[in-house]
Formats: C-alpha cells, structure tokens, sequence
C-alpha cells in the first residue's frame, strides 16, 4: 500500500492565486493595496530566506511588502519603536516579526507590542484567547494550513481521533485548538508523553511539529490514517558538504502505512506562506471595512 501525496505546494499557489484574485476588488474599494510589514532582526540565513520568499509571494499577490531589517545590535528598545510606528502606519494591515529573535531580545513584548488587528501570525495573547474560545482574530499560518488540507483532503473531520505531536504557542497549542473546534477527539502529545507510539497508533489524523528529523516510525501509523508533517530539519545530504531537508516523520516509511501524507518539502512549508497573504489579505477588509464574502478565502 502507499499512501496518496498531499500535494501543498500546489494547494498553497491554487490559495495564492485567490488571495491575487481578491487584490483589485480591494485596491479598487479602498484605493490603495493590502500592506504586510516583515520585520527581520540580524542576518540569520535561514530566516533571511524565509523572509526573501514571503516578500516575493506578497508582491507577485499584488499586495505591498515593507521590509524593514534591523542589525543584529537593535535593541529592545528600537524594535518595540520600529512595532509602535507600523501599528500607527495605516498603509500596513499586517505585522510579522521573524522569529527567532537574537537573544537578548524579548519576544513576548515584542508580539504583546503587535497590534493584535495586524497580527497575521497570530501569535500575540488576544489571537491565541479569540482561537480557544472561538472567536474571529488571526490563527497562526502553518496550523491553519495543516487544518485546510485536512479539510481538503477528509472533508468533515468530526469524530476522528486526532493526535498533535508538540506544544508549541505557534503550532501545536493552535493546531489541537482547530481541530477540537472541528470536533476531532485530541491528543496533545510532547517530551514528556509515555508510550508515544501507542498514542500515535490510535490516530486517525496525525501533525508532527516536534523538530526531531524523522521521529515518527512507520510502524507508529494506523493503516489508512492521514499524516501532516510539519517538521523542518536541515540535516547532511548524501554528498558531503550538501544538506536536504526532512520532516519529523520517516516519510518512506510511513507512506507505506498511511492514507495520505505531506512531504518535506513541499507540503506544509508553502501553505504557511500562502496562509499569511490569506490573514494578511483578511486584515486589509477588516481595517478598511471593506466586505469579504464568508467562503471568499
Ligand atoms: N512548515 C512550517 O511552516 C513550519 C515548520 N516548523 C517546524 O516544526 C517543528 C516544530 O516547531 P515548533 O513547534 O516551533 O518547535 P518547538 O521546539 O517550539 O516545540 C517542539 C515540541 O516538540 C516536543 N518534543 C520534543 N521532543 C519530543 C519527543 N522526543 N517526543 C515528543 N515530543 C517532543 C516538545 O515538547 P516539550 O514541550 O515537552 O518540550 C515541544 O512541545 C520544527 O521542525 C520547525 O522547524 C515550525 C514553524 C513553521
Ligand atoms: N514570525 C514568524 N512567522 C512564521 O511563520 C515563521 C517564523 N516567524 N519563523 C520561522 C518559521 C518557519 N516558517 C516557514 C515558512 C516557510 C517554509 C517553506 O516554504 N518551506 C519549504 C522549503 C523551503 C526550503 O527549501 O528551505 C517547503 O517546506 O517546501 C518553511 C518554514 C515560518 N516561520
């Protein structure tokens, strides 16, 4: 048996294509475009990258894309300024600050800084309390990703059991938050979890967000059940000096078990980058009172 891809490079351009099919409707209402602001603090690689394809993405969207890079030696005190002047900004309709940041900056009072109205990562505390209690704000880009292939890809996800490997404020915490409100029966699984495997062997939906390169054997799957793998780790490649990227699931593996999987890349990666022109996108309507049908994006 071998388990059907869940293509998210190309869910995430068919969801980028609508976020551009939106983009004159609103610059035609409100007389200017939709604004996203990337803040970017020192010069590390991966996250330069990172930031390199969200203002691509953002521009070919139609959409406006401030960039605003700080050194390495910003203090806290000149990133909560740089946060306070684009909350003020009204061109900008959304915030990301790129994390992780160096480390003598505070990140908590950096995203409690974000206006919570521009907050498309979703990470700032009245987005997480809108989410638990179900309200409408912001939900963070790579949950709300997993959760629209799942959707997808099972259509009602009522009843299934469901089990998120990580904790995190920004995608495990968020993820089991969906997929209750979808009424799935959720697991939180973490470090301290006894007898991993079992727990995963009960699941019909697995998300792996735990950061440990192929963590989850093949054997830890139900047969049948769908796989989303969050995981990016960089580890060696088969030439030396080379690197790949690989997820927190044994993929060959566990495609053998499973009835769909994403790979790495290619699966939750983009939908992360698609999600934020969608909240970003959101934000504009909102701010500008501008209307955005319901089922729109
Ligand atoms: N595709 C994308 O767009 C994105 C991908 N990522 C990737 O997702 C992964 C997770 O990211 P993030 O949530 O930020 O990571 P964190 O490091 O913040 O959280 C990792 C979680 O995994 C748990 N964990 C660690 N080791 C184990 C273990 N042996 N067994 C079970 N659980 C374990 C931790 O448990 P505990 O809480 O007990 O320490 C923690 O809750 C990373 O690979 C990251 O690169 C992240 C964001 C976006
Ligand atoms: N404020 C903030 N918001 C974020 O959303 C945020 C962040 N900080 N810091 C870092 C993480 C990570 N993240 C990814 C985005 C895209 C890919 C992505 O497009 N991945 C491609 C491959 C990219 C490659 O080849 O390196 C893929 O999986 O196919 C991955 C990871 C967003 N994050």
């Amino acid at each position: 048996m071998s388990a059907d891809i869940i293509d998210g490079k190309a869910y995430a351009a068919g969801l980028r294509g609508k976020v551009a099919a939106i983009v004159p409707g609103f610059r035609a209402a409100a007389g200017r475009a939709p604004g996203l602001a990337v803040v970017l603090v020192g010069e590390d690689p991966a996250s330069q990258v990172y930031v390199r394809s969200k203002h691509k993405a953002t521009v070919e969207a139609g959409m406006e894309s401030f960039e605003h890079r700080l050194p390495d030696t910003a203090t806290q005190d000149e990133l909560l300024a740089l946060v306070r002047r684009l909350n003020a900004d009204d061109t900008v309709d959304g915030i990301l600050v790129q994390l992780p940041l160096p480390g003598h900056l505070d990140e908590n009072e950096v995203i409690s800084t974000i206006d919570p109205d521009k907050d498309v990562d979703g990470f700032h505390v009245v987005n997480a309390g809108r989410l638990a209690v179900g309200q409408h704000g912001y939900v963070p880009c790579t949950p709300l990703g997993c959760l629209m292939l799942l959707k997808d890809r099972l259509g009602d996800l009522s009843g299934l059991n469901a089990v998120v490997i990580g904790r995190s404020n920004i995608v495990g915490k968020p993820m089991a938050q969906l997929l209750l409100a979808e009424s799935c029966t959720v697991t939180i699984a973490h470090s301290r979890t006894k007898d991993l495997a079992d727990v995963v062997r009960r699941a019909d939906i697995v998300v792996a967000a735990v950061g440990r390169p192929e963590m989850v054997k093949g054997d830890w799957i139900k047969p049948g059940a769908t796989v989303i793998d969050v995981g990016i780790n960089r580890v060696p490649g088969a030439e030396p000096g080379k690197t790949k990227l690989v997820g927190d699931v044994a993929y060959a593996e566990a495609a053998g078990v499973a009835g769909a999987i994403t790979p790495v890349p290619g699966g939750v990666g983009p939908m992360t980058i698609a999600v934020l022109l969608r909240n970003t996108l959101v934000a504009a309507h909102r701010r500008a009172g501008v209307p955005l049908a319901k089922d729109a994006i």
